[in-house]
């Protein structure tokens, strides 16, 4: 059987990081394997899932890169096909219509609660054979098997077995039309042909009934793993309900994608003590079977230490693609300020995120406004009058204007007034930023333009005190 595996989303509320982890596990099980990853929205709660929790989703999913090859598939688009399935289940007699009320079943759930049992469906009209009515109380349940157990060995947890005496003839398909979750979840899985189901393991319950739908469908059973969750850093599930951390937060707060998948990639799973890889090298290494059983729990900075790793190892210009949605976000006119990709180079070691670089980076958009007067009153001193001058005159003679041609140009003004280059760079620093701290004096000067630079250098010349 060819793998496959998917990825089903309830659409009730943007994709958390939890759920993203999900995705990327079997993304990439059906990457190694040279199989195919579908995307199935599951979408039949009609109360909770809205069109802009699946837009949520699929931009998630899109700027992670974590691409489908079949799908988004709709479960309300195959309604027709679960109630034929439903259907043929009661004439082949592994199912049954049911009419009790809700009041029938609400004192049946008290009788079993006050006999201190598990609510349960009593099988009142499993063996009764009554056939469909019109009657908003119809429901087809799932004949249960009575005896035996149900027994998976599941990729991650191991031996899982359940006896039958634990489950209860569950409801499959209703009578507005609409199948159940369990129900729904095996007939997708059947006719999509998956052959891993990869979910969280707060699923795992829901597994022996499903094993038992396929078997009484006759179909294949196919794989399962069941992934621990990820926890947040107080130790609770992540989840929509609390708040947990959407995926697109991450962007916004200035992480890579490639960053976060590493980081989810290892948030669960090794592979010895590496712990920087790449997307592809990902797509080669990873194996369920190394899945650590044990939930993970979120940790902030280590996501910090990678996201720096990519910024510094990764080419400036893919980064600088990145930070471009960052340098609109805080409001710079990309027309009126330095190449993304230069800022990256001159920032990449100084900060771990790319918001924060595109914060930082603002002093080299638009006209420099506001200084800090104690960097001014210590460096914009009648020492700096020469230097300044000097500078300004060797870089307003430049005729290429790149990093280098300004580094020389200021280690000659060094040179020329026999001083070192801090005394230099100082007043130049505050010349340029308005203030004394910046990356490297030739970057930090180059970034401002060449018309820009010597305008700010005049204006701090004037600010510099005469006569003595
Ligand atoms: N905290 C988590 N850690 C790991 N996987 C998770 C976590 N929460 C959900 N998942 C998994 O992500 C997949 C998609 O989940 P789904 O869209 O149904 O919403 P959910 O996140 O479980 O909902 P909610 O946030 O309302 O609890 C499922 O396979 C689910 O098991």
């Amino acid at each position: 059987m060819a793998v496959r595996t998917r990825f089903a989303p309830s659409p009730t509320g943007y994709l958390h990081i939890g759920g993203a982890r999900t995705a990327l596990y079997c993304w990439l099980e059906a990457r190694r394997r040279g199989g195919q990853f579908v995307l199935r929205v599951e979408d039949t709660d009609r109360e909770r899932s809205t069109q802009a929790a699946i837009d949520a989703i699929l931009e998630a999913m899109d700027w992670l890169g974590l691409g489908y090859d079949e799908g988004p598939i709709y479960q309300t688009q195959r309604l027709a096909r679960y109630k034929e399935v439903a259907e043929q289940m009661v004439a082949d007699g592994t199912a049954y219509y049911a009419y009790e009320t809700k009041d029938e079943l609400e004192a049946m759930r008290e009788r079993a609660m006050a006999a201190n049992e598990k609510p349960r469906y009593n099988g009142a009209y499993r063996e009764q054979n009554a056939g469909f009515r019109d009657d908003p109380n119809r429901v087809i349940r799932f004949k249960n098997p009575l005896d035996g157990t149900v027994v998976w060995e599941d990729k991650v947890k191991g031996r899982i077995e359940i006896a039958n005496s634990e489950l209860d003839d569950l409801v499959i398909f209703r009578s507005d039309g609409y199948p159940t979750y369990n129900f729904a979840v095996v007939v997708d899985d059947v006719d999509m042909q998956i052959s891993d189901v990869v979910r969280g393991d707060d699923h795992v319950n829901n597994t022996p009934r499903q094993i038992n739908i396929y078997r009484a469908l006759g179909k294949p059973v196919p794989h399962f793993a069941h992934l621990p969750m990820i926890l947040d850093e107080q130790g609770a599930k992540l989840s929509k309900r609390t708040g947990a951390a959407d995926v697109m937060q991450y962007r916004d707060a200035g992480y890579l994608p490639h960053a976060l998948l590493n980081y989810l990639a290892r948030l669960g799973w090794s592979h010895g003590d590496q712990e920087i890889f790449s997307v592809d090298e990902l797509k080669s290494l990873f194996d369920l079977k190394d899945v650590n059983a044990k939930a993970s729990r979120l940790d902030s900075q280590k996501l910090g230490w990678l996201n720096q790793q990519y910024l510094k190892s990764d080419d400036p210009a893919d980064v600088g693609k990145h930070l471009e949605h960052h340098l609109r976000a805080a409001g710079y006119d990309l027309a009126n300020g330095p190449s993304p990709a230069d800022i990256v180079l001159a920032m990449r070691d100084r900060v771990q995120t790319l918001k924060d670089m595109a914060e930082r980076a603002g002093v080299w958009f638009g006209p420099l406004t506001t200084y800090d007067e104690a960097a001014v009153a210590k460096h914009l001193n009648a020492a700096a009058r020469a230097p300044l001058a000097d500078a300004r005159e060797r870089l307003a003679a430049l005729g290429a204007w790149s990093a280098e041609s300004v580094s020389q140009a200021l280690h000659a003004t060094a040179e020329a007034l026999g001083i070192g280059m801090g005394k230099v760079a100082q007043p130049l620093r505050v010349a340029i930023t308005g203030t004394q701290v910046s990356p490297d004096i030739s970057q930090t000067v180059y970034l401002a333009g060449q018309a820009e630079a010597l305008r700010r250098i005049d204006a701090a010349l004037a600010k510099v005190p005469t006569g003595d």
